[in-house]
């Protein structure tokens, strides 16, 4: 497994090292030996999730403003644009974004830790999206960032137009949100 810090070296991108055959491909999708040694820490993941999305849909950008979540997520099927911003107060990359494409064909994975909001894009017709938490859903504590912050200006890498949620079209203007002290 190959670890590589992105341009906000706290989020890591992991590319699995596949073996494929005759009969197809094996590839460990989670080892917590060699996670722990690649993040420099170990984390205690309590929850997995799965959702699927149709092209152009998109999630984002969330966060527990309490019970924050690190997330360690992965696509199985399909291709995503996934992002993080770095929302920590005080952080000499507050309010900068990272992202990256993650699909079933490159199996890649990003660990994108507590202090970001998260979000991602469907680009494939449709897409299926796999990752593990390190605390649970708190709806209470859930918040949404405008995934067209101007301040932000995250490039999605798609044309959309983009499918949100009605939480989702609610999100607010990172200088109007609580953000991790
Ligand atoms: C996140 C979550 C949701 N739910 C229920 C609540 C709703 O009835 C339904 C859909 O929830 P929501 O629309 O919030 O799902 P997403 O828009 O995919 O939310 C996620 O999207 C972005 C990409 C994230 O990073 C977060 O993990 C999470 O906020 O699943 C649960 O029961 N448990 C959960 O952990």
């Amino acid at each position: 497994m190959q670890a590589t810090p992105l341009a906000i070296p706290d989020v890591i991108l992991f590319e699995p090292r596949v073996f494929g055959d005759e009969r197809g491909f094996f590839f460990e999708s989670y080892n917590q030996r060699h996670f722990e040694a690649a993040i420099g820490y170990s984390v205690d993941f309590v929850q997995d999730n799965h959702s699927r999305s149709a092209k152009n849909v998109l999630r984002g950008l969330h966060y527990q403003i309490k019970q924050a979540q690190g997330k360690l997520v992965r696509v199985v099927h399909g291709e995503v644009f996934d992002v993080a911003v770095d929302i920590r107060k005080g952080s000499p990359t507050f309010g900068q974004w990272v992202g990256e494409v993650l699909s079933a064909e490159n199996k890649k994975q990003l660990w994108i830790p507590a202090g970001f909001a998260h979000g991602f894009v469907t680009l494939s017709d449709n897409a299926e999206f796999l990752y593990k938490t390190t605390d649970y859903y708190a709806p209470t504590f859930e918040r949404c960032i405008a995934w067209n912050d101007p301040s932000i200006g995250i490039n999605w890498h798609s044309e959309g137009p983009f499918s949100l949620s009605a939480k989702d079209q609610q999100g607010v203007l990172l200088s109007e949100a609580e953000v991790f002290e």
